[in-house]
């Protein structure tokens, strides 16, 4: 569901209520008021003077309780709105290819996610409003009634106030704005700072630049332009403060010059704008509000409409089908291609690739940089759909019909694999567990590793190539047919390289895995049952097509 249908569908279901509870609450707080001011004023109230104190007491009650509930309603509204944004956002996420997903960016996430908490205020903040409305409706409706000249005298002399304290306020989000582009690039250049620490040790020259070219001067124009933002709001925010004196100074020495006034319609008028001071301050802060959650939410109608693809939903229910057996795999006519960011050229094309894989073939994947091996090692495995051809499992075009069930054959562990924090898949991590504790000695893990996180996961303080290890062993204790290794042996020391290549990727052969290895290390070579080599997108080499064999090299 769209964030627009979510919002919408939110508001209009409690549109009602909250315009209910804005009259409610206005009457209550106009009763309050004409309390008030009749008790100021001396006037005669139709009802006994026994009955005003209860009175009084009774409506300060309700008013009391229905605020409470009320803002009790919104608190509950509100969480239920960022819960479905949440959730909406997350669902897209999971459900995005990994084309778009690289394509938005890590960073576009976070920030959407922020995006969602803020639009998930826009009942409160229409509540607040309306209901600050009304108030202002009620006071001015209020005073035009006791006085009509009184009324159109304060009304012109706030709509001037207001006007001058919006349109300094105008220069002060400009400068805010510039305040914001400049904290953007101090996140980016200290992202530099942190991420790139060791280097710019290494480099005193380029560390100076960094720093005092850089950061400094961006923190400096940022303290200049902080004391002048902040004094000029200041200033505003001072002088719209004591604008309500300006109105007092008005109903105090100017009405009296221009109508007949009594001190009992003076004192009415006082106590009316002492009740316009909240509501007025609510309204005027809803233009900024306005404008950011604006912001907010054209940001999120681009994610959305960036992470347009979903690739639905995969249950457990495959995951048991693929353990139903792997035999073959076919590539007819697969085309793929990278485009550039403007999707108007094309950086890389993946040449019409024709190939077979059986089942328990060890296939070396083996090419210069930027071949294209990392990209074939994302086709096979169904993360990226080919833009033309068929990728057939077992005979069948899976990967048009239920990715989930295809992707269900494929382990695998990439160059820049990733280890999850948690045990999402609940292992058994206790030595009960056979299977786990093998593959923990197979890969020589056992005086490496130890439980951590209340004995549910293993430690991540390892070396690169023990992670990468460690990935392994996760990736075979999912017991797929096939499994793919990117670039997995780079980090291992030549003994475990060694190891690797002539021990455990033949014994996984041997348990049944088809195992695809992409791999730069020439010398282990001879250890594959087959070898395909790419060269700019193109498989130049199969060594199963007597054909085709020319120098692997
Ligand atoms: N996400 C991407 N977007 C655009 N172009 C990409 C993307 N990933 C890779 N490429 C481009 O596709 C080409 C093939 O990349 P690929 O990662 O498949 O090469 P590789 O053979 O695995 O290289 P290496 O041995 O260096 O890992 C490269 O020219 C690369 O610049």
């Amino acid at each position: 569901m769209k964030i627009s249908q979510i919002l919408s569908g939110k508001i209009r279901s409690t549109i009602l209520f909250i315009v209910l509870f804005g009259l409610l609450n206005s009457l209550l707080n106009g009763m309050l008021l004409f309390f008030i001011n009749a008790t100021v004023t001396g006037k005669k109230l139709s009802f006994p003077d026994a009955y005003k104190l209860p009175l009084f007491v009774g409506i300060v009650l309700v008013a009391l309780v229905c605020s409470r509930f009320f803002q009790v309603y919104m608190i509950r509204l509100t969480s239920n709105i960022t819960f479905e944004f949440e959730k909406n956002i997350l669902e897209k996420i999971r459900c995005s290819t990994l084309t778009e997903f690289d394509a938005l960016g890590k960073e576009n996430i976070y920030t959407a996610v922020n995006d969602t908490r803020s639009l998930a205020h826009i009942p409160e903040i229409f509540m607040n409003a309306f209901n600050a409305m009304v108030v202002v409706l009620c006071c001015f409706g209020y005073m035009f009634w006791a006085a009509p000249l009184g009324g159109l005298v304060i009304l012109m002399t706030m709509t001037v106030l207001l006007v001058v304290y919006l349109i300094r306020n105008k220069g002060i989000q400009k400068d805010l704005n510039r305040q914001r582009d400049l904290q953007n690039n101090y996140y980016r250049y200290l992202n530099d700072a942190i991420h790139g620490f060791r280097e710019l040790k290494l480099n005193v020259l380029r560390s100076n630049n960094v720093y005092y070219n850089w950061i400094f001067p961006n923190r400096e124009q940022n303290r200049q332009l902080t004391n002048k933002t902040s004094i000029k709001y200041l200033d505003n925010e001072i002088s719209g403060t004591y604008s309500w004196y300006v109105i007092f100074g008005v109903i105090m020495f100017v009405l009296p010059l221009v109508m007949k006034t009594s001190i009992s319609t003076q004192a009415a008028f006082l106590v009316t704008i002492m009740y316009l001071i909240g509501p007025v301050a609510i309204l005027v802060t809803i233009i900024p509000t306005y404008n950011s959650l604006k912001i907010a939410y054209e940001r999120l109608v681009i994610f959305n409409h960036r992470l347009s693809i979903n690739e639905g939903e995969f249950t457990a229910r495959d995951l048991q089908r693929a353990s139903g057996g792997f035999s073959d795999l076919e590539f007819v006519d697969v085309k793929y291609q990278y485009v550039s960011s403007n999707n108007k050229t094309t950086t890389f094309l993946m040449s019409p690739i024709n190939m077979r894989i059986e089942q328990g073939e060890v296939i070396f994947v083996i090419g210069g940089n930027g071949s294209g091996k990392s990209t074939f090692g994302l086709l096979l495995t169904g993360l990226v759909r080919p833009r033309s051809g068929k990728i057939l499992l077992n005979g069948n075009d899976l990967l048009s019909e239920d990715i989930g069930h295809y992707r269900s054959y494929f382990s695998a562990v990439f160059t820049d694999g990733h280890l999850f924090n948690e045990n999402y898949d609940k292992v058994d991590m206790t030595t009960t567990n056979t299977e786990l504790y093998e593959l923990i000695s197979l890969l020589k893990l056992n005086d490496k590793i130890e439980l951590e996180n209340d004995g549910d996961r293993f430690n991540h303080n390892l070396s690169k190539g023990q992670r990468k290890r460690l990935a392994l062993i996760y990736a075979l204790l999912e017991s797929k047919p096939i499994i793919v290794l990117d670039e997995w042996a780079a980090e291992q020391d030549p003994n475990f390289r060694r190891y690797f290549y002539t021990e455990l990727v033949p014994l996984l052969q041997k348990n049944g895995k088809t195992v695809i290895v992409i791999t730069h290390d020439d010398e282990y070579y001879r250890y594959a049952s087959r070898i395909i080599k790419f060269n700019f997108g193109e498989i130049t080499y199969d060594s199963s097509k007597q054909e085709m064999v020319q120098d692997v090299s």
